[in-house]
């Protein structure tokens, strides 16, 4: 593996595996741009060398072949916005013929961006005959795509076994990136909070496990508490939930009772009659939710309940909103927790706040500056925590 700030990169094409997975209003204009923002010194670098630049991502979890909906191509103005109006081109593939002949006609200076990766469902399964076809793209290969370096996919690991040691590296944010997190996982100071959220249940569930042998508290909000709120048969009415994975819920709060970890679930909510911004809506305690409706936000009982053992905490790490924080009825939940946080941080906790969501969210509140590290990994960052190699990872530096 070679080392990104020494290496040259004059007359070559660099292909860099980025993280471009930004959250897209329906009008597809971005609505948070920080992992392309943090893409942007490893990119600086390549083209002030005198290289080009191709780059390769995945944008949201298309299921069937290309879509409008997640087409990189809405990507593309903000992206020359952020390096000064450079040259930006755009295939319409990332691979084949298109994506080939861009490839080859792209000048030094210049900047490729490939549609997205999981247009291809070979992407996902890691098809080393598609890995091949994107290392034909490109001179050396870079992976600065933190985010996603949890998957072990095409892009991310298997295309390092088609680079010799010395045309492999990663990238500037790469770099950061695991620097932050290993000084967080090797020095941390207890009481150790994990806060999860959001909507990806049955990824994030799993992480919770391992998550006990490092952390005092694990604070679940977001669509994933009513899972758990299920397994212990409360009634959640139309609120998100995965019917698979409640033996597994009730499993993890045995273990944490055993392990004398504190796991906290949210004992009210905001719930609506249907997800929308204009919803109704009414706090209800989390023993019942009327039928019909559906929890969209912790309640202020739950808020004030966090918020202590968050204030009470030494090292901080979230991931995941509490509510739908993107329609203001929803974010009061977040909002606090991001409070709480900040306050905790002023006081010399160490606080990391990682996910795509999550950091839209400090962002919207104006509060990034006052957390301790905001990471561009969610379920990546997670991971990390866990002690786990990670694949995009552990493929570059074999
Ligand atoms: N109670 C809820 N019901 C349904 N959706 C929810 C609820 N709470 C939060 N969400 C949604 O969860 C989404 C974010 O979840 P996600 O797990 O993707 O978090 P993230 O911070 O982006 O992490 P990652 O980077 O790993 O994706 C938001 O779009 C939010 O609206
Ligand atoms: O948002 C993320 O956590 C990364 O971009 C990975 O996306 P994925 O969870 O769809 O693989």
């Amino acid at each position: 593996m070679s080392k990104f700030s020494d290496h040259n990169f004059a007359g070559q094409k660099a292909l860099i595996r980025v993280d471009f997975n930004v959250p897209l209003n329906d009008q597809f204009q971005i609505t948070d741009d920080t992992r392309m923002q943090a893409a942007v010194p490893t990119i600086r670098k390549i083209l002030k060398d005198g290289g080009a630049v191709i780059l390769m991502s995945h944008l949201g979890r298309p299921k069937d072949g290309p879509t409008d909906k997640y087409s990189l191509k809405h990507l593309v103005n903000h992206l020359i916005k952020l390096l000064n109006g450079a040259t930006v081109k755009f295939a319409e593939d990332c691979i084949g013929e298109t994506a080939e002949k861009a490839a080859a006609g792209l000048q030094m200076g210049e900047v490729l961006l490939l549609e997205n990766l999981r247009f291809h469902k070979q992407e996902e399964k890691g098809d080393r005959a598609f890995a091949e076809q994107l290392s034909k793209l490109g001179d050396v290969y870079v992976n600065d795509a933190f985010g996603t370096a949890h998957r072990a996919h095409a892009s991310t690991a298997i295309i390092a076994e088609f680079f010799p040691g010395d045309k492999k590296m990663f990238g500037l944010l790469m770099e950061g990136e695991t620097s932050s997190a290993e000084k967080v996982l090797h020095n941390s100071e207890k009481p150790f909070t994990a806060i999860l959220g959001g909507a990806k249940v049955s990824d994030k569930i799993l992480i919770i496990e391992n998550l006990m042998n490092k952390a005092d508290n694990i604070i679940i909000g977001g669509g994933m508490a009513y899972t758990f709120l299920k397994a212990q048969g409360k009634e959640i009415g139309n609120s998100l939930v995965e019917n698979e994975k409640l033996d597994l819920a009730n499993e993890l709060l045995a273990k944490a009772k055993q392990l004398g970890v504190q796991l906290l679930i949210p004992v009210d909510s905001i719930a609506a009659d249907k997800f929308a911004e204009d919803a109704s809506t009414q706090e209800v305690s989390n023993d019942n939710i009327p039928a019909g409706w559906m929890g969209l936000d912790i309640g202020p009982k739950s808020r004030e309940l966090f918020s202590e053992v968050i204030a009470a905490s030494r090292t901080i790490l979230w991931n995941g909103p509490m509510g739908v924080f993107e329609m203001k009825p929803f974010q009061g939940g977040t909002k606090a927790v991001a409070d709480a946080i900040v306050k905790a941080t002023a006081g010399g906790a160490f606080s990391l706040v990682g996910g795509g969501d999550s950091v839209a969210a400090v962002n919207k509140f104006g509060l990034a500056e006052k957390v301790s590290y905001v990471s561009t990994g969610g379920g990546a960052m997670l991971e990390y925590f866990e002690g786990k190699e990670l694949p995009g990872i552990a493929a570059v530096r074999k």
